[in-house]
Parts: structure tokens; C-alpha cells; sequence
């Protein structure tokens, strides 16, 4: 067995390796088929374009807002000028974020752990991070030597890898936490999609608590359109932050075509597409669970987990020479040290599988994970 192991820069670059493999369970993006829906919304690609052509963008824009925000009961989104930013993806909208929070502010609050292209963007604009700890974010108040020495505070949720969600009454008392050392609290909600826990009306409790808000929404992890996508970037009325200006830095806007069809794929998912994906995601999870059943000191480390991907703990093995040894297979999965962006070594045992794939090729995958894991 090769056991070479590889310790790349980043989560991305691991990604960049799967990418041409038909067995790639690395990154989060959705690679399941199109459902017959979503196939006749890829047919209705050409009209979309027709229409979008007579069509003012602002228009076109406000539908495909209405449509995405109303799936997943955000119905107090706020709709007044520039409140609601739409970006080429979500990690455009961190990096407008980071820019402009860093005009004001040299550190920030990053849950721990979570997906490393957040720390490494909120480090690329020289920002200084403090971790919190997911459980301490889930717990209680947070520690006020931080909220003294942040001018924001960053959470994921759904969160990646863990699909841990942050209840209505805890982002509560999070966001009135925030009010009261005046902290922007941001928030990445680009699993919301994938579990109705997290389809409280957020809105409405960030603007009841008063506090400075931001919240990045993305539309790419969900349905498979070839990395046609949406990251839009919400904040509060008084934010406080130059994001206006930060985003006419780096675009005008995405385009009304790729509005339309997440329009057409919000209303799809309205329609029963939602909680098709569900019981597609969930019944991925139950295939990879089942087929590593029985496989000695393997552990799935989120078991209430909704979101399209699995963390699965290997115990003493090495993750490195485990993924290797898939790779060898040419099946791709993810280590999770940098996941652990403040103490890497806190993901050394630990695998993430994507589940927003084929079963097929899950299958597979999960077979070549089980036959290596049973050899190691
Ligand atoms: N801008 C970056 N690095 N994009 C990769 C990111 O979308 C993957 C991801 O979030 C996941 O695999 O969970």
C-alpha cells in the first residue's frame, strides 16, 4: 500500500484533485443528477434567456430573491436597495465582506471548526482571528474578552463539516450578545438548504435584537448546475460597513440568466424538489453508514447531521495515508485537519465524504473506503 501521504495547502487544493474523477466525494458541491425537474429547467435555458433579455435586471433579480429566500422561510429578507447583493459565489461575497469589515476592524471571531477558505480569506485582508469553539458557540454567551476585542464575529451554520445548526433562540441570544458590544455578527448559511432546522424566518430575529448583521446565502451546494451559482450577500441597514462600495470594486453584477434559472430551481424545489433532495441526501447517508457498518473503530461523528456531507472518525489511523491509499483507487474523499483551522492536528483521524453525488458512485467509493480502512 502506498503510503504516502500528501499535506496540501489548503481544503480547495484536495478538492482540485478529485475534480476530474468519477469517484470524487471531496467537496461540497452538488454532483447528483438532475432530476426530471431540474432537467426541464436546464431545457427551459434558451426562453430564460429570451426573457431575460426583455426584462429589466432588477426584476428579474427581485423574482429570483423571492423565490429562493420564500423556499426556505426567510420571508424578512430586506428588500431595500443594496440590503441584498448577488455575487459569482459565496466566497466572492466573504471576500466583499472581509474587505470591508477590515476597513474598520483588525480581528474577528471564526467558529472552529470550519471550511479553511473562511480563515484563509479573513486572513488574506490581514484580519487577526480568534477561535470559537462550536461548542462554546452552542453553549452560552461568549467569552467577553473576545466580544472586547472583535469587531465581528463569524458563524457557519448549518456548519462544515459537523451540519450542526444554530437554533432560533440561541442566534437570539447571540445576535442580542452582539448588540450589546456592538460586534457585527456574520453569518454563512450555505448548507441552510439541506435542513429545515435551519429554515427559522433568521431575518426577523436578527432585526429584532438590534445588533449589526451580515449573512452570506449560497445557492451552489445544492442543486448540480455545473458551478452555475449565486452567493448573495445580505446585511443590516446600519451595518456600518463600506460593502456597497467593497462590491462595486469587484463587480456589477452576476448575470440575470443564472438569476432566473435559480429562480426556476427555487420554485422546482417549492414544488416537492426540497424534499426530494432530503430523502436523497438521507438515503446517501444511510449507504455510507451501512457499508462501513461493521468496519472496526470507525465512528460517523455527526450523527444528526443533515447536511450533504459525512464526517467519519478512523481512529488512530492516519487520514493522510488513508486518503492516499483511496486515491489509489482513484476514489477522492477529504482529510480534515485544516477544517481545524486554529489546531490541525484535531482532524488528523477524521474523513469528510461528500454525499450530494450519485449512489452509484458513492457506493463505489464507500467500498474502496471500507477495503482500505479494513486493510489499515
Ligand atoms: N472558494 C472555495 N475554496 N470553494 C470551495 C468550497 O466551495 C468547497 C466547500 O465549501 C466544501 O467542500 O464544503
Amino acid at each position: 500500500q502506498n503510503s504516502v501521504s500528501v499535506d496540501l495547502g489548503n481544503l480547495t487544493q484536495y478538492e482540485f484533485l478529485a475534480l476530474n474523477s468519477p469517484l470524487n466525494l471531496s467537496d461540497g458541491h452538488a454532483r447528483q443528477e438532475l432530476t426530471a425537474g431540474q432537467a426541464r429547467i436546464v431545457e427551459e435555458l434558451p426562453a430564460l434567456w429570451a426573457d431575460a433579455l426583455k426584462r429589466p435586471v432588477a426584476e428579474v433579480e427581485a423574482d429570483a430573491r423571492s423565490a429562493f429566500f420564500g423556499l426556505f422561510g426567510q420571508h424578512s429578507y430586506p428588500r431595500g436597495e443594496g440590503r441584498v447583493l448577488a455575487c459569482y459565489s459565496s466566497s466572492v461575497a466573504m471576500e466583499i465582506f472581509a474587505r470591508s469589515l477590515a476597513t474598520v476592524s483588525d480581528a474577528i471571531g471564526l467558529i472552529h471548526p470550519t471550511f479553511d477558505n473562511i480563515p484563509d480569506i479573513l486572513r488574506g485582508v490581514g484580519l487577526e482571528l480568534l477561535p470559537i469553539e462550536e461548542d462554546e458557540l452552542h453553549h452560552g454567551d461568549l467569552d467577553p474578552y473576545l466580544m472586547s476585542r472583535v469587531g465581528a464575529i463569524f458563524v457557519t451554520t448549518p456548519n462544515n463539516p459537523t451540519g450542526r445548526v444554530v437554533p432560533q433562540e440561541r442566534l437570539r441570544a447571540l445576535a442580542e450578545q452582539c448588540a450589546r458590544y456592538d460586534v457585527v455578527l456574520a453569518l454563512d448559511t450555505c448548507f441552510r438548504g439541506f435542513d429545515t432546522r435551519a429554515h427559522y424566518d433568521h431575518y426577523e430575529v436578527l432585526r429584532e435584537s438590534g445588533c449589526r448583521w451580515v449573512v452570506i446565502e449560497d445557492t451552489g451546494k445544492l442543486w448540480p448546475t455545473l458551478e452555475l451559482k449565486i452567493g448573495w450577500l445580505v446585511s443590516a441597514e446600519d451595518v456600518g460597513l463600506p460593502i456597497e462600495k467593497v462590491y462595486s470594486d469587484i463587480l456589477l453584477g452576476v448575470s440575470p440568466l443564472i438569476m432566473s434559472m435559480v429562480r426556476r430551481l427555487a420554485e422546482d424545489a417549492a414544488g416537492g424538489g426540497l424534499a426530494e433532495l432530503h430523502e436523497f441526501i438521507a438515503g446517501n447517508r444511510a449507504l455510507l453508514r451501512s457499508a462501513l457498518a461493521d468496519v472496526p473503530d470507525v465512528h460517523f461523528l455527526d450523527p444528526g447531521s443533515r447536511a450533504s456531507v459525512e464526517r467519519i472518525g478512523i481512529g488512530s489511523r492516519s487520514n493522510l495515508a488513508v486518503w492516499s491509499a483511496l486515491s489509489e483507487h482513484n476514489v477522492f474523499a477529504l482529510p480534515c485537519q485544516k477544517f481545524f483551522w486554529a489546531d490541525p492536528a484535531r482532524g488528523e483521524g477524521i474523513l469528510r465524504i461528500a454525499l450530494a453525488r450519485p449512489p452509484a458512485s458513492l457506493a463505489m467509493g464507500a467500498a474502496a473506503l471500507r477495503t482500505v480502512l479494513s486493510e489499515s
